[in-house]
């Protein structure tokens, strides 16, 4: 890979072959060499030599995430000089200069505005458009803009570590960068197969690059391409000189689509914006300058859940560019999804309360809710990316609950508002985007997070890995898919309900292939990995509402031996009914103010065997079956064979375990046994105290609660799902683990909904998927980057 030197005397005597060259050099590497551009080499050199001593050392950090240390430079920007005066208070040598400065200023903008016509050229932009001069127009001199020039000075050195460097990596901001480079090199550019070139120093060439927004005015038809200056151990000990000139469009120019055949017509990501605004968020977002955010697409996803909507905002580096150069072999894996940034910095936000909460005023839902999460998302998501990037917004819990009208009248708002906003991609029909999901769904999605966060993914045939020759045989075989049995089961308990999503056994599968649902994940391979899984939803077995149940039945079984409490006399004042509860620490009184009166008081009495016995009840696990087998309440479940499903719980199993007995993991009943015991035979007080002194961050309700939980989570996991409390699971894992998170990343079903998004485009090996995806893949920064390679013709080519 080169970078192409094109003689600029050619625009004078045939400017369109001129201008194709230009354009050929922006589309692929974004860089090009100009001789004979007409600015006098004299003129150059002279600031360089004034800038010497005018700068502080070692300030700026270009590339903060691979660079601990400043850069190694000196550099001095200007603004615009207008008829001799500077925009900012100069260093009394530069006062001096400033003829020469504003001259030079001023031959460097003439030559962009050449540079700029040359491009409108080569985008063929037609003359009732304004022709040649469509860019120039957008750039005057005298207008507000971000031009700069900046003068660089990189101190020479005895001696430097292996990671210390001139200028880190980074793209350019405006539209076009004139650069000056005097005798040492040490500048390189990103070539699109992430290797970096080591550029030439010419003496009678000035290099060209292009910068992010002219990137994001051709929609990313023209590469501004990452760049950095190393030291070379040749030259270490000698000071480097530069001067670069980055021409801006004007601040108040609109970046409107370019009226030409080379832009697709539907692109929307340079509506709304202007240049001025572009550099402004360029500016508080150097993150999009590494490596790390190019060739990456986006998904957002917006979590309606009851008590508020949480916005979540993933990343995957574009398919194509992943598996460029790689063996098939190596890429039988599904893609890597991040949420967040290269620094860790997790892309979420949540704004309460429910979207539910909007029934009556179903309108406001874009202004009052969603405005804070869609702008959010905006500053997140690089902005030649945003119409690339589907968003979803899923409802749960506290949408289910709404009669069907006050659903379809906050769908129907929120639809409204995203749709008006036109910035993210949407299929056609809203609703494909913005839906509210089944507890089912939400199951299946967990399933799909934890596999895929834990592996479950990466086992197939059994516990082994696949072979080199299964795998053969599978690429021999057009559509064959590779059989996975061990994928881990999924637990999930909220407050109202709770799931379970598993693949049963192949027996199973078979005899109840009805039940079950089809996941279809694609591997960056083009692979297709086929899962029949189990999912159910026991509604009303979350811990709130049993913890609801559990106080009926202790009401009723109250009221159906005191004869009085059942029949109060309303004329006498309403007694406080005192309830012995095994399930609450010993003395700790909980008032029941949700049911009508008496009011019932429940008193401690700590007893954690008891306690499992009364919530046992609460299991139902005498309810008819009427498609067996059922696991409780008569709820329909294949049967788990224990000697191939593992189960991960997440969500009330986590906290359960995790928060106070310090149990989240692997489970061990034995140990969880003793300190739920324990617990629920402590006083109240003491607890309360013991709290109060280790200052931890578990809450008062969760404190009240736990012996209650603790008792439920056992009855659920062992006499509901059946899960044995002991049973040797060496080599294998264990039988029930609760989890919060993996690798850093929350197990949140959002994150199973993309996966799904972002293996489901993958371009297959083998045409095996039912319907293509909808909008065929962006290319990103160095899209269509091979193409393009072969049919470069350089008019002169330096071998470097
Ligand atoms: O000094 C150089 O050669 C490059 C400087 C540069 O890339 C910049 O300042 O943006
Ligand atoms: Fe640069």
């Amino acid at each position: 890979m080169t970078i192409p030197i094109i003689d600029f005397s050619l625009f004078e005597e045939d400017p369109l072959n001129c201008s194709k060259q230009i354009r050929t050099a922006s589309e692929s590497i974004g860089f090009f060499f100009l001789k004979n551009h007409g600015i006098e080499q004299k003129s150059q050199y002279r600031i360089t030599r004034e800038n010497q001593g005018y700068t502080s050392t070692h300030q700026e950090t270009l590339d903060p995430d691979n660079h601990t240390s400043g850069d190694f430079k000196e550099s001095f920007n200007f603004g615009m000089i207008h008829d001799g005066k500077p925009p900012q208070k100069l260093p009394s040598l530069f006062e001096k200069n400033l003829i020469t400065l504003e001259s030079f200023m001023k031959s460097c903008h003439r030559l962009c505005m050449k540079i700029l016509q040359a491009f409108a050229i080569a985008l063929e932009i037609s003359e009732t458009e304004g022709g040649k001069h469509w860019f120039e127009k957008k750039h005057r001199y005298e207008a507000k803009s971000g031009t700069t020039l900046r003068i660089l000075h990189y101190p020479a050195m005895n001696q430097v570590n292996p990671e210390d460097i001139r200028a880190g990596s980074h793209s350019d901001y405006g539209s076009v960068t004139i650069l000056f480079q005097k005798d040492i090199a040490g500048l390189e550019v990103l070539s699109a197969d992430m290797n970096w070139i080591s550029v030439p120093v010419f003496p009678d060439c000035i290099l060209i690059n292009i910068g992010d927004l002219l990137e994001f005015w051709t929609q990313g038809l023209f590469k501004s391409t990452i760049h950095r200056v190393v030291f070379r151990k040749e030259t270490l000990n000698q000071d480097r000189y530069s001067v670069a000139y980055f021409c801006h469009a004007e601040d108040d120019v609109r970046l409107d689509p370019i009226p030409s055949r080379f832009m697709t017509a539907d692109e929307k990501g340079g509506k709304n914006m202007t240049a001025g605004e572009h550099l402004k968020e360029r500016e508080v977002m150097p993150s999009i300058t590494s490596t790390w955010s190019f060739n990456r697409n986006y998904g957002v996803v917006i979590d309606a859940g009851s008590s508020g909507s949480r916005i979540q905002i993933y990343s995957w580096k574009e398919h194509d560019f992943v598996r460029k150069g790689k063996d098939p072999k190596d890429l039988h894996t599904l893609p890597t999804i991040e949420l967040g940034d290269e620094f860790g910095i997790k892309w979420q936000k949540k704004v309460e309360p429910g979207i539910s909460s909007f029934a009556l005023n179903p309108s406001e839902v874009g202004e009052k809710h969603l405005k804070e999460l869609i702008d959010f998302a905006l500053e997140v998501v690089p902005s030649y990316e945003i119409s690339n990037t589907p968003i979803y917004l899923l409802a749960t819990a506290g949408m289910r609950l709404l009669p069907p009208h006050q659903q379809a009248a906050i769908l129907q708002s929120a639809c409204d508002y995203i749709m008006f906003q036109n910035r993210f991609k949407m299929m056609e029909k809203c609703s494909d985007h913005v839906q509210v999901i089944s507890g089912e769904k939400e199951g299946l999605y967990g399933w799909i997070a934890v596999n895929y966060l834990m592996g479950g993914f990466e086992k197939d045939e059994g516990d082994h890995k696949v072979t080199d020759s299964q795998l053969q045989q599978s690429y021999d075989n057009d559509f064959s898919s590779i059989k996975h049995m061990t994928t881990f089961g999924f637990l999930d308990m909220g407050g109202a309900s709770t799931q379970i999503a598993f693949e049963p056994n192949l027996d199973e599968s078979k005899k109840h292939a009805n039940d079950l649902t089809t996941v279809l994940l694609w591997t960056l391979d083009g692979q297709q990995m086929e899962y029949k899984v189990f999912v159910t939803t026991f509604l009303g077995y979350g811990t709130n509402e049993a913890r609801r149940r559990y106080i009926e039945d202790r009401i009723q079984n109250y009221t159906s031996t005191h004869e009085k409490i059942a029949n109060p006399d309303s004329s006498l004042e309403q007694p406080n009914v005192l309830i012995n509860d095994p399930c609450l620490p010993i003395d700790l009184l909980l008032t029941d103010t949700a049911l009508p009166p008496p009011l019932y008081t429940l008193q401690g009495t700590g007893n954690f065997e008891q306690c499992l016995n009364y919530t046992y009840s609460l299991l139902n696990k005498s309810v008819a079956c009427f498609d067996e087998p059922c696991l409780f309440n008569g709820v329909h479940t294949p049967t788990i064979d224990f000697t191939v499903n593992n189960f991960i719980g997440i969500s009330e199993y986590w906290y359960t375990s995790h928060d106070i007995f310090d149990q989240g993991g692997k489970w061990d009943y034995e140990n969880f046994e003793t300190k739920a015991t324990d617990y629920c035979s402590s006083k109240w007080d003491n607890i309360v105290n013991n709290y109060h002194k280790s200052g931890t961050l578990t809450n008062l309700p969760r404190l009240e609660m736990q012996c209650f939980k603790a008792a439920w989570l056992v009855n659920v996991l062992h006499n509901g799902i059946g899960i044995p409390k002991s049973e040797s699971t060496i080599g294998r894992p264990p039988l029930f683990q609760s989890i919060d998170v993996i690798d850093n990343m929350q197990v949140s079903w959002t994150l199973g909904k993309m996966v799904l998004e972002a293996s489901s485009t993958i371009p297959l090996v083998f045409d095996a998927r039912p319907k293509p995806p909808p909008n065929p893949q962006h290319h990103g920064i160095f899209g269509y980057y091979n193409f393009m390679v072969d049919t470069i013709n350089y008019y002169m080519v330096y071998v470097l």
